[in-house]
């Protein structure tokens, strides 16, 4: 494998894991050398390796495949500092070996892999079990099941489509594994379509067409992932209409996946588009608060076996799964950074320490609550009129509402005292502190303030 390959892993790698851990873990890893069929790399610490080696092993084997690297298990090593004589005798710490699961090809004849195995390799633990399913999954679950029980083809294509990290690529491998044990008699293939387009250049460049052709249209199950990647590449597009005409005319079943609905991917041809449309088209849903939760329990068991000496705080999961709302990738990257942090730090998991580290995240996902959010809330909840809150009139009863309302804005934006004031009917600076300060006082003393700012206070971070 050269570096550039090597690049290519990076790229895919900082998209699986997320961009954090991606900074902490992958980045460190220096590409040494492949031989045999062994990966090695230099570490700087065998904590990293360890770690590593425990958390991204798969995943790393994985996408080295996926860039056609010959790779059967992967090592570490940490060299020896530059000023340490022994610098040859660098240490191994760590070897790993990770098993390949890869669609099951009638044409496995022991020939090259590029020639007889178009399809990418199935991550073994996106399956059925490992889903958790909630509300804004439960359609597209409910239909991958289906499809996975490999009966009479009913509805086709199934088109799969939703934001990034909800799960999509889990449900396709999750059929594809289904289908292996129900159906071996079936010759399934997964792959994305920018896999798809390899290929079929790979195909046209080494006058392998008649083959390209035969292969994709002898498969019972054709699975394509990440549609949107064909669109704008014309004669890709072509190939891909004609192969999947081909297989819809012979009752094969086709699953596809995309970022977002048939009608809304640019450049994509529109017989595509419609031939898309034809089956069940089903999304997947922003992730809620229940689901957040459900999938951070069930993950936390892996961490927990991980880390059986770790210790955790009531009350976490539940925070995580409230303040990290974009996608699953993502939370399930906070959680492990966080076990393995508190782990190097040798202490419990507790509020403060997901605070501390995970900050970045947290900050990344906040929800913006603008300053026109919290006057309308505020205004609502205490029945006057938007217009009477921004006003001059100092009235108690606009009054109270006002500095509220100035007080939510300090609290939850990032807004300054000035620019609050502005906003206020252009109070100044020092009308907002007072404000501020007034309400700080008065939730002391006044328990039907607290109560009124806790109220609104949780109805504007929902
Ligand atoms: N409902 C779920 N239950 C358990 N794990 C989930 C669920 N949804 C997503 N995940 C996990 O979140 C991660 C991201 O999911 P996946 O790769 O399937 O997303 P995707 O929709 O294909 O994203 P992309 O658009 O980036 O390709 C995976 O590790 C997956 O296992």
């Amino acid at each position: 494998m050269t570096q550039e390959q090597w690049g290519e892993v990076q790229q895919a790698l900082l998209k699986t894991v997320g961009k954090n851990n991606f900074k902490t873990w992958i980045e460190p890893l220096e590409f040494d050398s492949l031989s045999e069929g062994v990966a090695t790399f230099n570490v700087p610490t065998s904590f990293l390796g360890n770690y590593v080696k425990q958390n991204f092993g798969e995943v790393i084997l994985y996408q080295m495949t996926t860039v056609g690297a010959d790779v059967k298990r992967i090592q570490f090593h940490v060299p020896a500092t530059a000023n340490d004589n022994s610098a040859k005798t660098a240490k191994q710490i760590n070897q790993t070996a990770a098993p390949l699961t890869s669609p099951k090809s009638h044409h496995d004849t022991g020939a090259p892999r590029d020639d007889v195995l178009p399809g990418a390799p199935l991550d073994p633990r996106f399956t059925f079990d490992s889903f958790i399913v909630g509300k804004p999954n439960e359609l597209a679950h409910a239909a991958a099941k289906r499809v996975a029980e490999g009966g009479p083809v009913t509805f086709n294509p199934l088109f799969l489509y939703g934001g990034v990290g909800l799960g999509k690529t889990h449900l396709m491998h999750a059929i594809a594994h289904e289908l292996q044990a129900r159906r071996p008699d079936l010759n399934v293939l997964y792959l994305s379509a920018e896999q798809f387009m390899y290929r079929f250049v790979q195909a046209l460049r080494d006058r392998k067409m008649m083959d390209f052709k035969e292969i994709f249209r002898s498969v019972d199950v054709l699975m394509v992932d990440d549609v949107q990647f064909i669109a704008g590449k014309d004669s890709t597009q072509e190939e891909f209409f004609h192969t999947f005409n081909a297989l819809v005319d012979q009752q094969r079943q086709i699953i596809i996946s995309a970022d977002r609905a048939p009608g809304e991917i640019k450049d994509l041809e529109n017989r595509i588009k419609s031939r898309l449309q034809c089956g069940l088209v089903v999304d997947l849903h922003p992730t809620d608060y229940e689901l957040r939760l459900g999938i951070l329990q069930s993950k936390v068991a892996g961490q927990r076996a991980q880390y059986p000496e770790l210790a955790m705080a009531d009350g976490v999961l539940e925070f995580l799964a409230h303040r990290i709302s974009t996608n699953v990738r993502v939370l399930e990257g906070a959680l492990t950074r966080l076990f393995a942090f508190a782990s190097l730090v040798g202490r419990e998991i507790t509020l403060e320490l997901a605070q501390d580290c995970l900050a970045d995240i947290l900050r990344a996902s906040e929800r913006k609550i603008t300053i026109e959010e919290i006057q309308r809330k505020v205004s609502e909840h205490y029945n006057i009129r938007l217009s009477d809150m921004i006003g001059p009139k100092r009235v108690r009863s606009f009054a109270r509402p006002r500095q509220v309302a100035m007080f939510l804005c300090k609290q939850l934006t990032s807004r300054s005292l000035p620019e609050i004031g502005r906003r206020f009917g252009g109070r100044d600076h020092t009308t907002v502190m007072h404000g501020v300060r007034k309400i700080e006082e008065l939730r002391q003393q006044d328990a039907q303030i607290e109560e009124d700012i806790e109220l609104l206070r949780r109805a504007l971070e929902a």
